[in-house]
């Protein structure tokens, strides 16, 4: 399956393994640590060999938090980013300097009695945000605390644990690793992963650590659960019948990454995870208490703080597509900080089958003289394979206007 991670956390946009790149061992601390803030990329004097230090990293199999563990005073040049994606790294606490406030979906009685006021506001979050905070969603604290608790335990287990499941094998279904785009992104970022892949037909309780199984499981399950009633939200949130997303199956499968997000110790010089919108349908977000997400609307970073309980969503790029434009997929980053460590767990929901899916197009019923459709249609591998191709969206440089057949009238 060449599907690693719905973000491409993992996958080689040309399918090949980037483990069959590695090729000797070296300490993580001897890596570089040029350019200052704000120096040229560009090479003078001896060149900086990226590929040579992308492979040591690699080699290490202990990640950013080994670094971090074997004393880094210094960002390794691996990960310092071109100041283009360094540009506005302050932060703006929910809105709070420009009076706009990250919507709230609250959906205590949405099956009866306020269905009307959460469809109403759901829709009016997802046609201005694309994200929101959901409340009173159903799923237990205590299992979304667990979820959290289970991925801070594996990445701070010895290195000698953690790196028996260090891979970037595809056909494994559950695997740690820092960076999937090591070995081609631009600069590398500042965090450790876990990748859960659950088919179609579910994971294998036998593919997943011992540590981690119980929680994982258990939290599955109530996503399942949410899952089912965002669909039928969303659906009527686009003003059609409840069950209509349900029916075009667009949020049959999910993957899940739990990641790691050491304390930094230079912040200014790279990013937890580069700015990107997610290519799937629908993205459902828990972080802990230490901040750092943050979503971009109306020209600015806005900060997305932790809320105890609260559970974030966000439309990803087909849900725009299939919407035709009337919701928007965020763009969204998370910095790299000097607190920490930050652990997030993100589950990406899109349809199944991974190298043959029915096509998705702007949805019919939302069609009209007035509304013709603005993209073409797309399966999700197809989608999914330039995304890949293109960097995984993570190179700044939005995905879903390559699909588009012309623009809103
Ligand atoms: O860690 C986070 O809060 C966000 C991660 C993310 O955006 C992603 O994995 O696509
Ligand atoms: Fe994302």
């Amino acid at each position: 399956m060449f599907l690693q991670n719905i973000n491409g956390h993992t996958a080689s946009p040309e399918g090949h393994n980037p483990i069959t790149l590695i090729g000797f061992k070296a300490s993580a601390t001897k890596m570089q640590t040029l350019p200052s803030p704000g120096e040229s990329f560009t090479c003078s004097g001896p060149c900086y060999d990226r590929a040579k230090e992308a492979k040591e990293f690699e080699e290490t199999k202990a990640g950013v938090k080994g670094l971090v563990d074997s004393g880094v005073a210094k960002v390794p040049r691996l990960f310092i980013h071109p100041p283009q994606n360094l540009r506005d790294l302050s932060s703006d606490t929910d809105g709070a300097a420009t009076g706009l406030e990250v919507p709230v979906i609250d959906m205590m009685g949405c099956e009866d009695c306020r269905r009307k006021d959460v469809v109403n506001d759901l829709r009016r979050a997802l046609e201005t945000w694309g994200f929101f905070r959901i409340i009173n969603h159903g799923i237990p604290v205590d299992a979304m605390e667990r979820m959290l608790e289970t991925v801070k335990q594996f990445h701070e287990q010895p290195e000698g644990v953690k790196r028996e499941w260090y891979s970037r094998d595809d056909a494994k279904k559950f695997r740690y690793y820092s960076n999937g785009d090591l070995f081609w992104s631009k600069a590398a970022t500042w965090k450790d992963t876990l990748f859960f892949d659950f088919p179609s037909g579910g994971l294998e309780p036998e593919a997943v650590p011992v540590l981690c199984r119980e929680p994982v499981f258990e939290y599955e399950k109530h996503i399942e659960k949410l899952k089912r009633s965002l669909s039928e939200l969303l659906s009527e949130a686009l003003g059609l019948d409840s069950g209509y997303l349900g029916e075009i199956e667009c949020m049959e499968s999910k993957t899940m990454v739990g990641h790691y997000y050491p304390i930094c110790p230079e912040p200014e010089l790279t990013l937890g995870t580069i700015n990107h919108s997610d290519a799937a349908f629908l993205t459902l977000l828990l972080q802990n208490h230490h901040g750092g997400l943050q979503f971009r609307h109306k020209d600015q970073w806005v900060d997305v703080s932790p809320v105890p309980g609260a559970i974030l969503a966000n439309i990803g790029d087909l849900m725009q597509l299939v919407s035709n434009d009337k919701f928007k997929s965020a763009e969204h980053r998370v910095l790299a900080r000097q607190a920490g460590p930050r652990v997030s767990v993100a589950c990406f929901l899109f349809p199944r089958g991974t190298r043959k899916s029915k096509p998705y197009g702007p949805i019919e019923e939302l069609l009209d003289e007035d509304n013709p459709p603005l993209y073409r249609e797309t399966s999700f591998p197809e989608y999914f394979g330039y995304y890949l191709s293109s960097g995984n969206g993570m190179n700044g440089e939005a995905v879903l206007p390559h699909f588009r057949v012309s623009e809103p009238k």
